[in-house]
C-alpha cells in the first residue's frame, strides 16, 4: 500500500492511496481546534425560555459516545439556517463566531453565504453547516431555496428594533414550509445588545421571551460587536443539535437491530423459512412463524 501527499485543499489534507490498480483519494481533516471541544452541555441563556434546562447531556447520548458505537456516533453534520430581517446582524454574528471579526460597514448578503464550523462533542467529530441567508426582500426567493433539510433554525432580530422582532413570526413560518416542525430546533436571537440601554433591553426582552415560548424556541441576546454570548450561543446550538442527531440515530439503529437478528436467524437455518412480523414503531416482535423450504 502506498500513500502520496497532495497539496492541501482548504482545511483538508489529501492523500492518494494505491490499492493494486486502484487509486483512492482520501481526505484527512486536521484535528478540531482546541476551543471547539465540548465536553459538557452548555447552559441555556434564560431558563424561562429554553429548549431544555438539563444540566447534562442525555444519558443515552453520553453512553453511545463513550462506547463510540459505530453507525450511531460516526462523523456527523447538521444544517443550520439563519434567517431574519435585513441588517439585523446575521452575517456579523456568524463572522464573529467563525472568524472572530466584526465589520461595522453594512454589506447586504446576496442570496446565501455558507460557513462550516467543526466541533468535537463528547469526543465525537461534529460539524455545523451555517447557512447565512439574505434578509432583503428581493433576495428572499433565492435564499428560501436553501431552507430545506435544516436541523436548526436561528431567527434573528435586532434588540433595538421592535419591528424586526414582530417579523420573526413570518420568518419562522417561511422556514417551516420547507422543514418538519417536529424535528427542527428553534432559536430566537436578539442582536446588538451593546446598543440597547438596560431599560430598553428589559422591555424588548419581555416580548421576546413571550414570543419564544409561543414558537417553542430558545431565546438568546448577544452582541457581535463585543462578542458577548456569541460563543456560548453557538456551543449551545452545536450541543443541542448533536444531541438530537444522536438520539434520532439511536432510535433508528434500534429498529435496524431487530431486522439484523431476523436476517441472521434465516442464514443460520438455510432450510427453514422464518416469518417475523415486527412492530418497528414499538421495537417489538409481534408474531413469529416458520416452515420448511
Ligand atoms: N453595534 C452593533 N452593530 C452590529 C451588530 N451586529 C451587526 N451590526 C451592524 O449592523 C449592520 C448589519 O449587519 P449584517 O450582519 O450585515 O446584517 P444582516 O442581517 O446579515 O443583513 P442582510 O445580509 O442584508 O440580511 C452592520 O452595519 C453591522 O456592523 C452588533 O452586535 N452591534
Ligand atoms: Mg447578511
Amino acid at each position: 500500500m502506498q500513500f502520496t501527499a497532495l497539496p492541501s485543499v482548504g482545511v483538508s489534507c489529501r492523500f492518494l492511496q494505491k490499492l493494486g490498480n486502484c487509486t483512492i483519494i482520501m481526505s484527512v481533516l486536521p484535528p478540531v481546534r482546541k476551543d471547539r471541544i465540548i465536553g459538557q452541555l452548555p447552559k441555556c441563556f434564560n431558563r424561562g425560555a429554553a429548549l431544555n434546562t438539563d444540566d447534562e447531556f442525555h444519558n443515552k447520548v453520553k453512553t453511545a459516545c463513550q462506547q463510540q458505537r459505530t453507525g450511531t456516533v460516526g462523523f456527523k453534520i447538521s444544517k443550520v439556517i439563519v434567517v431574519g430581517d435585513l441588517a439585523v446582524g446575521k452575517t456579523c454574528l456568524i463572522n464573529r463566531f467563525c472568524k472572530d471579526v466584526f465589520d461595522k460597514n453594512y454589506k447586504a448578503t446576496i442570496g446565501v453565504d455558507f460557513e462550516m464550523e467543526r466541533f468535537e462533542v463528547l469526543g465525537v467529530p461534529f460539524s455545523l453547516q451555517l447557512w447565512d441567508t439574505a434578509g432583503q426582500e428581493r433576495f428572499k426567493c433565492i435564499a428560501s431555496t436553501y431552507y430545506r433539510g435544516a436541523q436548526a433554525v436561528i431567527i434573528v432580530f435586532d434588540l433595538t428594533d421592535v419591528g424586526s422582532l414582530e417579523h420573526t413570526r413570518q420568518w419562522l413560518e417561511d422556514a417551516m414550509k420547507e422543514n418538519d416542525p417536529t424535528s427542527v430546533l428553534l432559536f430566537l436571537v436578539g442582536t446588538k445588545k451593546d446598543l440597547s440601554s438596560p431599560a430598553q433591553y428589559t422591555l424588548i426582552e419581555q416580548d421576546a421571551i413571550k414570543l419564544a415560548d409561543q414558537m417553542k424556541a430558545e431565546y438568546w441576546a448577544l452582541s457581535a460587536l463585543s462578542g458577548e454570548n456569541v460563543r456560548e450561543f453557538f456551543f449551545r446550538v452545536a450541543s443541542l443539535t448533536f444531541e438530537a442527531n444522536v438520539l434520532a440515530e439511536l432510535e433508528k439503529s434500534g429498529s435496524r437491530r431487530i431486522g439484523e437478528v431476523v436476517r441472521k436467524y434465516i442464514k443460520d437455518h438455510p432450510k427453514m423459512k422464518v416469518f417475523v412480523l415486527t412492530d418497528l414503531e414499538k421495537l417489538s416482535i409481534t408474531s413469529v412463524g416458520c416452515g420448511l423450504l
